[in-house]
């Protein structure tokens, strides 16, 4: 069953409610993701970027960034502004958890020279939350994506591509692999070419956060 965008805030909100608070929710999408990512590919000693927008689809990123040093790459983060505009709560303490580990290296800013050939990108711009043409430095980071012949993995939707239209934005991530949480968006199959191959997990959220929504 596929869901509207507005449906999935309204779940999520529910389910927070409940006491299942969105940053339980964040865990579970970032290890559902790294999940199927390691199903896909061996990360040992691998190098994995991950560009992290200032919102929840980047919180996934970070929480996806301890995950995957727990399986032994080698991971760089790149938070695309300041680590004190960062917009969420739950986004944040996952960000001060990975300042105290030395396994996995924090770049914030819009600096786009890396010292490494990344063996995977992880796109963690934007999510659901996307509205309007993309913005700098968000549009710099997409062109280095879309540059880099690499494995390219986005999270919950490719960055530029509207999970409820299926409409894009001025730029938009063309990736191999993309993992969406809980339920399908109604726009993000009608576009297979930008996704890759596409999966929708699941991220605990009680079914009964579904009722009076769907
Ligand atoms: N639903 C769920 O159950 C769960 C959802 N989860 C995850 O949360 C994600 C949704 O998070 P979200 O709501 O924080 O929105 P998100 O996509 O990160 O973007 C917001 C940021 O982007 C910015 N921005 C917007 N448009 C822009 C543009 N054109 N160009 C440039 N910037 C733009 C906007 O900036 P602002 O407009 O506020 O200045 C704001 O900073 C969802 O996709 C999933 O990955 C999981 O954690 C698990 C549970
Ligand atoms: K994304």
């Amino acid at each position: 069953m596929e869901i509207t965008v507005d449906q999935m805030y309204q779940i999520e909100n529910n389910g927070h409610a409940m006491g299942f608070l969105k940053k339980f929710m964040m865990e579970n999408a970032g290890a559902a993701a790294v999940r199927r990512l390691v199903e896909k590919f061996d990360v040992t000693s691998k190098n994995i970027l991950i560009f992290v927008g200032m919102g929840n689809n980047g919180g996934d990123g970070l929480v996806m960034a301890r995950h995957l040093s727990g399986y032994g790459a080698i991971v760089t983060i790149q938070l695309l502004g300041s680590p004190d505009k960062i917009k969420t709560e739950e986004s944040s303490w996952n960000w001060s958890i990975l300042k105290k580990m030395p396994s996995v290296k924090l770049l914030s800013g819009d600096n786009l020279h890396f010292d490494f050939i990344p063996d995977v990108i992880i796109d963690a711009i934007l999510g659901t939350g996307i509205s309007g043409e993309i913005r700098e430095p968000y549009v710099s980071a997409i062109n280095y994506i879309n540059n880099s012949s690499c494995f390219k993995f986005a999270v919950d939707v490719p960055s530029g591509l509207d999970p409820q239209t299926g409409e894009t934005a001025n730029i938009f991530v063309k990736s191999d692999m993309t993992v969406t949480f809980h339920k399908m968006k109604q726009g993000i199959p009608k576009r297979k070419d930008l996704t890759g191959e596409l999966y929708a997990e699941k991220i605990g959220i009680p079914p009964e956060a579904e009722e009076g929504v769907l």
